[in-house]
């Protein structure tokens, strides 16, 4: 009779736990794990974790999800996750009302009749919301009915880029989009198509646009706002999932002097604005659709970094990647989070319009997630994530869920998804492009590809 493996769950936990309570204390500044209540920012809080506190995150994480889902009763379990709803639903609530900015500077905490009064919602029903959180660890209820923010509440502040992906997430367009997706799936003419207008977005939403289109905003003030908020939302993202690992992961500096980088649909180009003050070795490009051009090129970067365009080290040109080529003869043409909005075949589209521009000596970077199985696929090799080690599932399970969740927004927003290392090979084959190498950015991938050497 096969039987569960509790100890070695436990011994992961108590690992894993470890190593990440060493990386705190190892901290010169702040030598400590801070307590929840903290609100003061740990100077971890915003570094990229290294590879091997990265993967202790992730056992710790993976481990401890999976020693409940074995050793607590399956249908405690199970309930729990369908009630997970309420969690979106009143973080909406809080987020919408800025109940952690009321909060902002009260260490001792507000009475709910005061936050109450100033988020404009009844007195009650915020208590049993706000109670609810704290339960989660996310506000703290400091004495009765007394409530004040803690670590977590902190990335709900208006401010935090963390708490603009909030808004995306929890309310138009994601949650209302994500009710009607069994619908949208279900529907026999809907549920079989690959094309972007189908997508459950188009479905909730009634509107012909892909959601890109769609946050132009023309004639639509409510599509434009959620346009500009979700290029803030990107910075909280990036941020919160070390997206920003590339800056410092991939080997830029040993790129030559005047090596020109096309971040294609690079927003309002916040990653190409680090590696443009970082490697005064690059210059760089960005093209993404106008309406976010215009706002990373009169707005952005002349406030954030003038001196690039002072010394013509940025361009800017929109772009529809869906209809144009990209600025021909770059040297790394990068596409993060991109390639992933896109079905099979509108990617290819993509890359075959950017394979036709390349130079023999030009490199295209995808950054997207690596879907990992969950069951055993052999071993690790130079092209392979490392998998975890048994009891816990080889893709770490709840430990690296945000692949997966990442691939049903693709799903649910724009009929994308996420990728297998299978599948970037065969789209990389079929528009001319062969793998170079994968590099690891710790939660996810930048695949790397130069033009196919043609057989003789
Ligand atoms: C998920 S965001 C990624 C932004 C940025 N690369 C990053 O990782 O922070 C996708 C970007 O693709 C852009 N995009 C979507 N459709 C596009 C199109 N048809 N042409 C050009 N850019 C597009 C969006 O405006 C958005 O900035």
């Amino acid at each position: 009779m096969e039987q569960a493996n509790i100890s070695s769950l436990v011994s992961l936990i108590a690992g894993a736990a470890g190593k990440i309570e060493t990386y705190y204390t190892a901290n010169p500044a702040k030598p400590y794990v801070p307590p929840l209540s903290d609100t003061e920012p740990h100077p971890l809080d915003n570094e990229i974790y290294p590879l091997d506190v990265r993967q202790a995150v992730q056992t710790l994480e993976g481990a401890c999800a999976q020693l409940c889902a074995t050793l607590v009763r399956p249908n405690y379990t199970i309930l729990n996750r369908h009630l997970n709803i309420y969690q979106t639903a009143y973080l909406s609530v809080v987020l919408r009302a800025q109940v952690a900015d009321v909060l902002l500077d009260e260490p001792a905490g507000l009475h709910i009749s005061e936050i109450s009064k100033r988020c404009k919602i009844e007195e009650k029903k915020l208590a049993r919301i706000l109670r609810t959180l704290c339960s989660q660890h996310i506000f703290r209820e400091v004495s009765k009915d007394t409530f004040a923010n803690n670590r977590l509440s902190m990335l709900l502040l208006s401010s935090d880029p963390l708490s603009s992906m909030g808004w995306h997430i929890s309310d138009e367009p994601t949650n209302k989009s994500a009710v009607h997706l069994a619908d949208t799936l279900l529907d026999p003419e809907w549920g079989f198509s690959d094309a972007t207008e189908r997508s459950p977005f188009n479905y909730a939403l009634g509107t012909p646009d892909p959601m890109f289109r769609y946050f132009e905003g023309n004639d639509n003030p409510k599509a434009a706002e959620q346009g500009a908020r979700f290029g803030k939302a990107m910075i909280g993202w990036n941020a919160a999932c070390d997206s920003s690992a590339i800056v410092t992961g991939y080997p830029w500096d040993k790129l030559g002097q005047g090596t020109t980088v096309n971040d294609i649909g690079g927003g309002v180009g916040h990653i190409s604005m680090q590696l443009c003050k970082r490697y005064k070795n690059l210059n760089l490009k960005l093209q993404d659709l106008p309406e976010r051009i215009e706002q990373a090129e009169k707005d952005i970067w002349p406030k954030d970094c003038p001196e690039a365009i002072a010394d013509g080290r940025i361009q800017f040109k929109p772009i529809d990647i869906f209809a144009e080529k990209p600025i021909a003869h770059c040297d790394i043409y990068l596409l993060k989070n991109v390639i992933h909005l896109m079905s099979d075949e509108v990617a290819i589209k993509v890359l075959s319009n950017v394979r036709s521009v390349m130079s023999p000596t030009s490199r295209v970077l995808v950054q997207d997630y690596i879907i990992q199985s969950p069951t055993q696929s052999g071993s690790d090799d130079e092209f392979t994530l490392k998998q975890a080690d048994p009891p816990l599932l080889p893709n770490y399970g709840v430990g690296r869920i945000r692949q997966f969740y990442t691939d049903a927004i693709m799903m649910v927003l724009l009929n994308g998804r996420e990728r297998t290392f299978d599948d970037f090979i065969q789209i990389g084959k079929s528009v001319g492009l062969d793998l170079v190498k994968i590099w690891d950015m710790g939660e996810s991938s930048v695949v790397e590809f130069a033009p196919a050497v043609l057989e003789k």
